[in-house]
């Protein structure tokens, strides 16, 4: 049975992968061998086997006993290990949850349902390195790549509306705080109906104006009841990195650009952090090549995979159906809003929603341990 080193799964995201596995009896199929960067020599989860002790998770010869390893600790860690690993003449399979190797040569960006025939030529080339994708990149093709597979897109401009939990655990209790903070300020004069709005208005703003510099420390700005138009470094080119991933990455996972000797389709748009707490919401517009009819176009997208979900063009649809409330802890990814826009027939607006730690994190790393496991 394979040893398959487990990093980083008592984090967030590999929370939600342990979650997933148990689900699926993954563990069925597998040595698990569980890893730390902080209580090595502790006791592993009950989802282990044999190996009941964590590993020191920096420990090169520890984590050379795996013929996979599966992390989810994060881009530092990466960088710290994985060219050091490679060096000792490690040869097992990594498959990261972390961006830093994503667009490297050797690399391939894992999302099955919409590139198998990618995953499958690296693999019979001798691929060894796995990453999931930018959690936004990820949920979008879930949602619209049939559009891609189809070859009918020629641009797509994206417009995100992504959640809190995208910066981690503590960004996620900091929008809580600060919605606390703000609700606190206000309490006594939301109970009086009698109250005039603007007072209220006038106490939040100025309370979110002076918020205390512990409750905007991961942010770095309020955001309960505001927003955030930058998500990641600030490439200096008037793109966010955020941004950049949404066309570097989209290209990368269907196998087109320049590494594959194809021109690369355009995307862009902006990247935007609102208060939501684990669904990144995306505004979609595309230029087709051609005019293909708005129910050829649901047809085509709702037989795309099995978790994508067309959301009737219609408000009580759309209010129930598709938004972040709806969609969170589910691995359903709603598509909705589709029409053609006014700028002419072979323009047409989507909404999409993903759960970024499921499909947007997790589920393309569980899967892909699966593949590499069932070939
Ligand atoms: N958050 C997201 O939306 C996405 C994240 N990613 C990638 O995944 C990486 C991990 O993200 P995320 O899961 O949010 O990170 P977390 O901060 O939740 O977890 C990372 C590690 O922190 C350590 N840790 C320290 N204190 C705690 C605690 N109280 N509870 C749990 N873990 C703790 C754990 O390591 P140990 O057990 O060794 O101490 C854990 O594996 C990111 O850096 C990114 O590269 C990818 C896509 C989306
Ligand atoms: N940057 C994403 C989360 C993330 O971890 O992305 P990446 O895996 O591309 O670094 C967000 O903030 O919503």
């Amino acid at each position: 049975m394979a040893l398959v080193g487990l990093v980083g799964w008592r984090g967030m995201v590999g929370s939600v992968l342990m979650d997933r596995m148990q689900a699926e009896g993954d563990f069925a199929h597998f040595e698990p061998l569980f890893f730390s960067t902080s209580n090595a020599g502790g006791a592993a989860p009950a989802q282990a086997k044999n190996e009941t002790t964590l590993q020191d998770a920096f420990n090169i010869d520890a984590l050379k006993r795996c013929d996979i390893i599966l992390t989810c600790q994060g881009g530092d860690y990466t960088t710290e290990v994985y060219a050091k690993l490679r060096a000792a003449g490690w040869n097992g399979h990594w498959i990261d949850a972390a961006s830093s190797l994503r667009m490297k040569d050797n690399a391939v960006i894992v999302l099955d349902p919409v590139n198998m025939p990618v995953i499958k030529d690296a693999l019979a080339k001798g691929g060894k390195d796995w990453i999931g994708g930018n959690c936004t990149v990820s949920c979008m093709l879930m949602g619209v790549g049939a559009l891609y597979k189809a070859g009918l897109v020629e641009w797509m401009s994206s417009q995100t509306y992504q959640a809190a939990s995208g910066g981690g655990a503590q960004h996620m209790r900091e929008l809580l705080t600060q919605f606390g903070t703000l609700n606190a300020e206000v309490k006594d004069l939301l109970a009086d109906p009698k109250s005039a709005i603007l007072e209220i208005d006038r106490k939040i703003i100025g309370k979110q104006r002076t918020l205390s510099a512990g409750e905007t420390a991961n942010f770095g700005v309020p955001l309960g009841g505001s927003l955030i138009p930058w998500i990641d470094k600030d490439l200096g080119n008037g793109q966010s990195r955020e941004e950049w991933k949404g066309m570097a990455e989209t290209n990368k996972i269907l196998g087109l650009g320049e590494g594959f000797g194809s021109a690369a389709i355009p995307v862009d748009g902006f990247c935007v952090r609102i208060g939501a707490m684990r669904c990144h919401s995306q505004a979609l517009t595309f230029k087709l090549k051609k005019d293909v009819p708005v129910a050829d176009l649901e047809a085509m997208i709702a037989a795309d995979n099995e978790w994508v979900k067309v959301v009737p063009n219609t408000r009580e649809a759309t209010i129930q159906d598709l938004t972040p409330v709806a969609t969170t802890g589910t691995l359903t990814i709603p598509v909705g809003r589709i029409r053609k826009l006014a700028m002419g027939p072979e323009y047409v607006g989507a909404f999409t929603i993903g759960d970024q730690l499921l499909w947007g994190a997790a589920e393309p790393l569980r899967r892909m341990l699966r593949i590499l496991l069932d070939a």
